[in-house]
């Protein structure tokens, strides 16, 4: 049996990310007038996301996205062919006209825990040693984007070979800091 597909960049095996890597580009996929956006830092958390609102590129399962800070993104061209894709879904997915390619993502709600970080997709760029996804999560939902449910066992053990664990929500890392963030808001937090 054939292995199933899960992205361009992972489905060949993982390159690792370079330490030293300080940030590059992210272009839209339009042969001329692309959009640009510089991203001044290397990326956290990247991932594969299963779920069916994050951009995949053509024949890909999962997408694959990390975080950066908002204040390292900066559009530099044609920032006229952008649009937000779901202007009420907690990521603002900024989207070009043309292409579709998704350049970044931003939570305007000062009240999300993940406020202050963008959502990028690194494979967009011409540069090398972004960081390596290092899990995978909602992994379920790729069966909302029309993957068959017999298919899931046979996905969950291809990532599990490529070292991207599987989570149905986000990682426990993740998770942890959602948490947290709860606990703050309701007074529930409490340290050792
Ligand atoms: N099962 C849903 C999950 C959507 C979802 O919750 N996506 C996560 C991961 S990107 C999220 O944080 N979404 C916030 C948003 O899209 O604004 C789907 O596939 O559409
Ligand atoms: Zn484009
Ligand atoms: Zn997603």
């Amino acid at each position: 049996m054939t292995k199933p597909l899960i992205h361009p960049s992972v489905d060949n095996g993982i390159t690792a990310g370079n330490q030293n890597f300080s940030g590059g580009t992210i272009e839209c996929l339009c042969p001329s007038n692309k959009v640009e956006v510089s991203v001044g830092a290397q990326t956290l958390h990247n991932h594969a996301c299963g779920c069916s609102k994050c951009w995949k590129p053509e024949g890909a399962t999962f997408a694959v996205i990390a975080v950066v800070p908002k204040d390292k993104v900066n559009v530099t061209t044609n920032a006229n062919k952008l649009h937000i894709v779901d202007e009420s879904a907690a990521i603002q997915r900024h989207a070009c006209i043309d292409c579709g390619a998704h350049l970044f993502g931003r939570i305007e709600n000062k009240e999300h825990p993940f406020y202050g970080l963008d959502f990028v997709h690194t494979e967009l760029s011409p540069q090398q040693g972004w960081s390596a996804p290092g899990f995978a999560a909602f992994v379920s939902s790729v069966i909302e984007s029309g993957t068959p449910p017999s298919t899931m066992g046979a996905i969950r053990s291809r990532l599990r070979e490529l070292k991207l664990e599987p989570y149905d929500c986000l990682s426990p890392e993740l998770m942890d800091v959602l948490a947290t963030h709860a606990a703050k808001q309701k007074g529930t937090y409490r340290e050792d």
